[in-house]
């Protein structure tokens, strides 16, 4: 039931992320009044080979959709706008006469495109992906996963040529069925989500012919790119039917967007499955030259987009996840606490997860996971203590690069996400940073983000002013190690990096 003190109309957020979908509605002062939330299948047919079942995904948001506003103890008329964000780069091509997956959806964690990336750099060359889409050649991204897909699926090509055959991140598959699917579901993606692809000129705005040509990807497949905050559509069946589907933004800009990072120079570093952070660089793309990307944090209706410079990391709560379910080292991530606090420090092991290459700063696809610095000393609670450290030197190298590129120097960083429930991890995040760790009051940003965006659009907030006074801190956590320490530390964390490089060969 809803909270006494809270009254409509409301805002619906449905995230679709990497391990679970949720929905949360949300009240005029940003305040959550329920949740739902279901996990799906994570699918590893090979090594490094990640995937979804997208029927799966969909037949989850229906439920959590459906699950909070019962819970909520509303009904679609009090529901203003649904706002979508969602997990990027994981790609799906579906039919749109039936709308049926045509294969499992490729997560953006897989890894099958790297030698496609590598050849397509050696052809195409790096610079240009670099300049006009912000982004380095990497398997991360949605554009080659579509092209993969249109090679290895049998008789896919003709059928995408003959224009059958829809492409979309998970936004798009999400809007699409929403709002009708195939009795008139509109194919649309946002500027954030699309600037994941590898395929969009992030100069213009739009989808880019001689990318697309050199990728041998067919335009028939590409949604329409749209704002992140402007009404697609109304919701077809379900609960909210007659809701407007009014925002979509990726997971990680969506966090941007619910953390008020409205201003040049503000950022937020989202700990979930993977880490993420991003810095509002204003309305001109800023390059990176220090491994970071460059990407659209948002674009509201007409508006200017505004850019933000990206650290991507691609496993951090995935590693306390591998400990738990492979390692049997715990039994609940929350464990890995008690378990790193039974010491005083790593007994000088060092993980460094490599897990799907390593991502920013260094976008190296041929590293693999390394523990270095063992010896017979260590203990299981070392390695947990290591493993929490890995979360926080990989952000230490984050925000060196985004000073580098930005000349902004980090004077606090707000953080949101499953993982920032830990307080050991937010103190040495603090000790490893030496600034401030601020952690707000609503800590699901991301789905807040989403409902931000869609309620601008539909006039619940008349502008972003009104939502910074939203934002209130609930933690904070300061640095307390010293600096010969913290160096001697950082020394030894990038010389375990140095290992893991050039472990898968080529022909692999
Ligand atoms: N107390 C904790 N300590 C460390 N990691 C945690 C803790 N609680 C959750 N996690 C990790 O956080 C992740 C879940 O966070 P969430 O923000 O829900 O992720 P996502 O949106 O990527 O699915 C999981 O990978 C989990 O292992
Ligand atoms: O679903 P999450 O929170 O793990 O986020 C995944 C990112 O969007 C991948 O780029």
């Amino acid at each position: 039931m809803t909270d006494a003190h809270t009254t409509g109309p409301f805002i619906a957020a449905i995230d679709q992320g990497t391990t679970s979908s949720r929905c949360i509605i949300f009240d005029k002062d940003g305040r959550i009044v329920s949740v739902d939330q279901k996990e799906h299948e994570q699918i590893f047919p090979k090594p490094g080979w990640v995937e979804h079942n997208a029927t799966e995904i969909w037949e989850n948001v229906q439920e959590v959709v459906a699950g909070s506003v019962v819970k909520a103890g509303i009904t679609a008329a009090d529901v203003k706008a649904i706002g979508i964000t969602n997990q990027r780069e994981t790609t799906l091509l579906w039919d749109k006469n039936t709308g049926e997956p045509v294969h499992n959806a490729i997560v953006w964690q897989d890894t099958r495109t790297d030698a496609l990336c590598k050849e397509l750099g050696r052809n195409v060359g790096q610079d240009r992906f670099r300049r006009e889409t912000g982004l380095p050649l990497a398997s991360y991204f949605a554009g080659p996963k579509v092209r993969w897909l249109l090679d290895n699926v049998e008789g896919l090509r003709e059928r995408a040529e003959r224009g059958d055959i829809l492409f979309g991140t998970m936004d798009s598959w999400v809007i699409w069925n929403l709002t009708g699917g195939t009795e008139g579901g509109v194919h649309v993606t946002d500027v954030t989500n699309a600037s994941r692809t590898l395929l969009m000129n992030l100069h213009t705005m739009a989808w880019d012919d001689k990318i697309l040509a050199s990728m041998d990807i067919p335009a028939a497949v590409l949604p329409e790119i749209r704002s992140s905050a402007e009404v697609y559509g109304t919701a077809k069946d379900g609960v909210l039917a007659g809701v407007p589907v009014a925002s979509a933004l990726g997971d990680q800009q969506a966090a941007l967007f619910g953390q008020t990072c409205f201003s040049e120079g503000e950022a937020k570093s989202t700990y979930g499955t993977g880490t993420f952070m991003l810095m509002n660089t204003g309305e001109t793309p800023v390059n990176s030259y220090n491994g970071l990307l460059t990407t659209v944090g948002y674009r509201i209706g007409d508006q200017k987009p505004v850019y933000a410079l990206e650290g991507s990391i691609a496993v951090t709560g995935s590693l306390v996840q591998w400990m738990r379910d492979q390692m049997g080292l715990i039994n609940s991530a929350a464990e890995i606490e008690t378990l790193a606090s039974s010491v005083e420090d790593n007994g000088g092991a060092y993980f460094v997860p490599a897990f799907s290459g390593l991502f920013a700063p260094y976008w190296r696809s041929d590293a693999r996971g390394v523990i270095a610095g063992l010896t017979r000393y260590v203990t299981k609670a070392h390695i947990a203590r290591a493993v929490l450290e890995a979360t926080a030197w990989q952000t230490r190298e984050i925000t060196d690069a985004m000073t580098k590129d930005s000349g902004v120097e980090l004077t606090a960083l707000k953080v949101d996400g499953g993982m920032t429930s830990n307080n050991l991890l937010m103190q040495t995040l603090a000790d490893f940073l030496d600034a401030p760790v601020v952690r707000p009051m609503v800590a699901e940003t991301t789905c807040l983000g989403a409902a931000y965006a869609a309620g601008l659009a539909v006039g619940f907030w008349p502008d972003t002013d009104a939502l910074r006074a939203n934002w209130r801190r609930a933690a904070e956590w300061t640095p307390r190690m010293d600096a010969d320490s913290r160096d001697r530390e950082y020394k030894s964390w990038l010389k375990a990096v140095e290992r893991t490089m050039g472990w898968i060969e080529d022909e692999e």
